[in-house]
C-alpha cells in the first residue's frame, strides 16, 4: 500500500513543509456504521490535495470532520500545531479553514459585488443589516477577490442569474473574501457545463497559486484533478487507500482494484 503517513518533514517539490492540516486517527461511526475510519495524514502548507475516491467513500464526511460540521468520535485534528478538534466550524473559520459545499451558498436576489461584500463585512465583523442599507458595490477588496475568480465584469449581475460556473466562481470569492489558509472544495465542478470547466480549473489554480492558500479539493473529474494535485489521498470505505502523488496513487493496485470494484 501507498504509505498513508508520510513524514511531516520531509520536503516535497522543493517547499517548506510546516504540516498545515495534521488528521490523526480520525474516525466517525453513525448509527453502528463506521464512516470515516482511522485516517491519519499530514498536509503542507500551500499543498494542493485532492480527496478521491468512489462513492459513498467517505470523502464528504471527511471534509465535515475538518470542517467541524461533525464531531469525531476518535481521533485528533490540527491546524497549524492548533488543536481543533472539538473546536466549532466557526471558530475554525476564524482560523482560517473556509470550506465551499456541494449545494450553492450564495444569495440568489443580491448582486455578485454585494453577495462578495457582505462576505468582507462577515470578516471584518459589521452587520448584514449595515451592509445591506448603508454600503454601496465596490471597494478594493470585493474588487480585489472578484479579479482574482475573474468575475469583475459580472459585479453588478444577481447572483441567481449567473451560470452553475460562475455560481462556483462566486462561491469561491465569498471564501476567499475571508482570507482563509486552507479552503476544501467539495465537487466545485458538480453541475457545471463541460465548456466552463476549463475557465474554472484556472480559476481554482490561480488561487492556489496566487493566494498561497492549502487546498483540499473532494472531485470527480480525475483529468483535472491529475493535472492539479500534488497528492492524491484515495478514500476506500471510510479508509484511507494511499496517499502519495497521482501517478503513484493511480498505479497503486489497490486504488485501481477499489474503482474498478465500484465500476467508477
Ligand atoms: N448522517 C449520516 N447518517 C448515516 N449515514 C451517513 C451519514 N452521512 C453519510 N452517510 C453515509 O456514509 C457514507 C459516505 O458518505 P459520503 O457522502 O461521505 O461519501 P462520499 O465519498 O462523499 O460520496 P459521493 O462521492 O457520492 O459524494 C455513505 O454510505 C453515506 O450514505
Amino acid at each position: 500500500m501507498t504509505s498513508p503517513t508520510p513524514s511531516a518533514t520531509a520536503p516535497r517539490n522543493g517547499r517548506a513543509t510546516a504540516p498545515m492540516l495534521v488528521l490523526d486517527d480520525l474516525s466517525w461511526s453513525v448509527g453502528g456504521a463506521v464512516i470515516v475510519d482511522g485516517v491519519s495524514m499530514t498536509v503542507d502548507e500551500g499543498e494542493f490535495l485532492a480527496v478521491i475516491g468512489p462513492n459513498g467513500a467517505g470523502k464528504t464526511s471527511l471534509f465535515n470532520l475538518v470542517s467541524g460540521l461533525t464531531r469525531p468520535t476518535r481521533g485528533r485534528l490540527e491546524l497549524a500545531g492548533t488543536d481543533i478538534t472539538r473546536l466549532p466550524p466557526h471558530r475554525r473559520a476564524r482560523l482560517g479553514l473556509g470550506r465551499t459545499f456541494q449545494t450553492s451558498s450564495v444569495f440568489a436576489d443580491l448582486s455578485v459585488g454585494a453577495n462578495v461584500g457582505l462576505a468582507v463585512q462577515a470578516r471584518s465583523g459589521e452587520s448584514r443589516r449595515f451592509w445591506r442599507r448603508a454600503a454601496p458595490v465596490g471597494g478594493p477588496e470585493i474588487s480585489r477577490v472578484l479579479d482574482l475568480v475573474r468575475l469583475s465584469h459580472r459585479a453588478e449581475a444577481l447572483a441567481g442569474d449567473l451560470s452553475h460556473g460562475d455560481k462556483r466562481k462566486l462561491e469561491l470569492a465569498l471564501l476567499l473574501a475571508r482570507e482563509p489558509r486552507v479552503i476544501l472544495l467539495d465537487e466545485p465542478m458538480a453541475g457545471v457545463s463541460a465548456g466552463e470547466i476549463g475557465e474554472l480549473v484556472e480559476v481554482i489554480r490561480t488561487v492556489h497559486r496566487e493566494q498561497g492558500c492549502t487546498v483540499l479539493m473532494v472531485e470527480h473529474h480525475m483529468e483535472v484533478l491529475l493535472d492539479m494535485a500534488d497528492r492524491l489521498a484515495v478514500m476506500h470505505h471510510g479508509a484511507l487507500l494511499a496517499l502519495a502523488d497521482p501517478d503513484t496513487a493511480m498505479a497503486d493496485p489497490q486504488v485501481q482494484a477499489a474503482y474498478l470494484g465500484d465500476a467508477l
